[in-house]
């Protein structure tokens, strides 16, 4: 199977399995790709309909039951699907009208009968009638708030609206909200590291603004660059890249120094840790509490020279049972995820609020245990992958209030600049707290929040 039909049965089946087994589509869609035998075109193409179909699924399924007069939670999953596959088509890609609708009637009809097929052909055509700007407008009608009509129109939940207004309103940027959202809903490009002492940058690359191990490749396959390089260049998002060096460089190493990568799985972040302390003479260990992604991050190692201890332990316990040891701590901890919406695209549907309590008790266990593996004058990188207040800004406050004058906030912002080959402009948060918080819209990173405590 191979050509456009092969590329929409390829999104199809990876948009099913998303919603019936709760799968990845990241991970799910390399291998569907290979086994149906797409082109390099076709492959973009399936990665583009699947990708765009789940980010924007909040907004299809409102225009679905506009369209179908009906709740999208009274249609059949399967059929579901192969519509809101069809409603990306024809809204959002420059594909056949007459196309995206038989094509997508076709996998309705597969899915549920010949019913399905009748019922997908009547909402597609009635979808094909209007433009994507009258759906839109249709859509927001229906909104009975205006972070309702936010939601509806950008595709976001409404929880997730709100968590970003207050996050970008601690730096008085809450004008910038619909930007955000136009950027989670947009493919980012595909960003690479250069493991510092190991590799170079290629000279076919472009250099990306901030950091000065990124680059982007014009053409061509990052994951032969990958391989080719022995890992030693690698996939990595800029803002995990600046998070991970705003650790190492904060200030010279001193030989010897010790390291721990507290959450450290699948490693991205322990590799590049490494060559850091390969080049300054620290030692760095690893830690990660699931062992199949603790199995990754020893993979991630075998790209530097040298031996990185990686325990498989929680990191309350690994942290409580090394007091005063460390120089230098990154605990990049579990959390929402809301900073990364743009590579996952799924995400934004499977969190929810009720998550987050959970999440911030889990990260102030782990924040508060890392400080206490602290030497006096150590310190810990707090790092998220969220701009949730909730997980950052919070959390922070309160190891503040539990620690009190036994730490000191360094200025985050101050060590990601420097880091940066051109100011990233990063703006002061209103609690006056020294964190650094990189967003999507402004710097096309993910959006990573970093905070840094020394213990005195
Ligand atoms: C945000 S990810 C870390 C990403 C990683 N630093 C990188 O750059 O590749 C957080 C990791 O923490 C792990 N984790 C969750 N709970 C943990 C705990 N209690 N102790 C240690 N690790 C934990 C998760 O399994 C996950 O791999």
């Amino acid at each position: 199977m191979s050509g456009a039909t092969g590329s929409r049965r390829v999104a199809f089946e990876t948009i099913r399995a998303v919603h019936e087994s709760d799968a990845y589509a990241n991970l799910l869609l390399p291998t569907a790709i290979r086994r149906a035998g797409l082109d390099t075109a076709d492959a973009a193409l399936a990665t583009e309909l699947t990708y765009g179909t789940l980010r924007r699924q909040g907004t299809y399924d409102a225009i679905i039951s506009l369209a179908s007069d009906r709740p999208v939670s009274d249609i059949e999953p399967a059929v579901l699907d192969a519509v809101r596959l069809g409603v990306h088509q024809l809204l959002s890609t420059r594909v056949a009208s007459h196309a995206a609708v038989n094509e997508s009637v076709e996998l309705a009809r597969r899915a549920g009968g010949r019913g399905a097929g009748g019922f997908a052909n009547a909402v597609l055509r009635r979808v094909s009638r209007d433009t994507p700007g009258d759906w839109l407008s249709h859509v927001a009608e229906t909104a009975r708030s205006d972070d309702e009509r936010i939601g509806l129109v950008t595709s976001h939940p409404v929880w997730i609206v709100r968590a970003f207004r207050r996050a970008l309103a601690a730096e008085g940027r809450a004008g910038e909200l619909e930007a955000l959202l136009a950027a989670d809903n947009a493919s980012p490009r595909v960003t690479m590291a250069a493991l510092p002492g190991l590799a170079d940058i290629p000279a076919r690359a472009r250099r990306t603004p901030y950091s000065p191990i990124a680059f982007r490749l014009a053409s061509g396959d990052p994951e032969q660059l990958v391989s080719g390089s022995a890992g030693r260049r690698r996939v990595q998002d800029e803002g995990s890249q600046l998070a991970a060096l705003a650790l190492s460089r904060v200030e010279p190493i001193r030989d010897g120094e010790k390291w721990l990568d507290l959450c450290a799985g699948p490693g991205g972040k322990t590799a590049l840790l490494a060559a850091e302390a390969r080049i300054g003479g620290a030692r760095l260990e690893a830690n990660e509490i699931v062992p199949a992604r603790a199995g990754l991050v020893r993979q991630a190692l075998r790209s530097v020279p040298g031996r990185v201890p990686v325990s498989e332990l929680d990191g309350r316990t690994r942290a409580a049972e090394s007091p005063d040891t460390y120089d230098r701590i990154l605990v990049d901890a579990p959390c929402t995820g809301l900073g990364a919406l743009r590579r996952r695209p799924e995400a934004r549907w499977r969190k929810s609020p009720a998550d987050v309590p959970a999440l911030t008790q889990l990260q102030r266990e782990l924040l508060t245990a890392a400080v206490g593996a602290l030497r006096p004058g150590g310190i810990v990188a707090y790092v998220t992958c969220s701009p949730h207040l909730a997980e950052t800004a919070t959390v922070v406050a309160d190891i503040h209030r539990e620690w009190g004058d036994a730490i000191e906030e360094l200025s985050a912002r101050d060590a990601v600049t420097q880091v940066c080959d051109n100011d990233p402009g990063l703006l002061p948060q209103t609690d006056g707290s020294g964190r650094a918080q990189l967003w999507p819209h402004r710097h096309n990173t993910d959006a990573m929040s970093v905070s840094l405590l020394r213990r005195r």
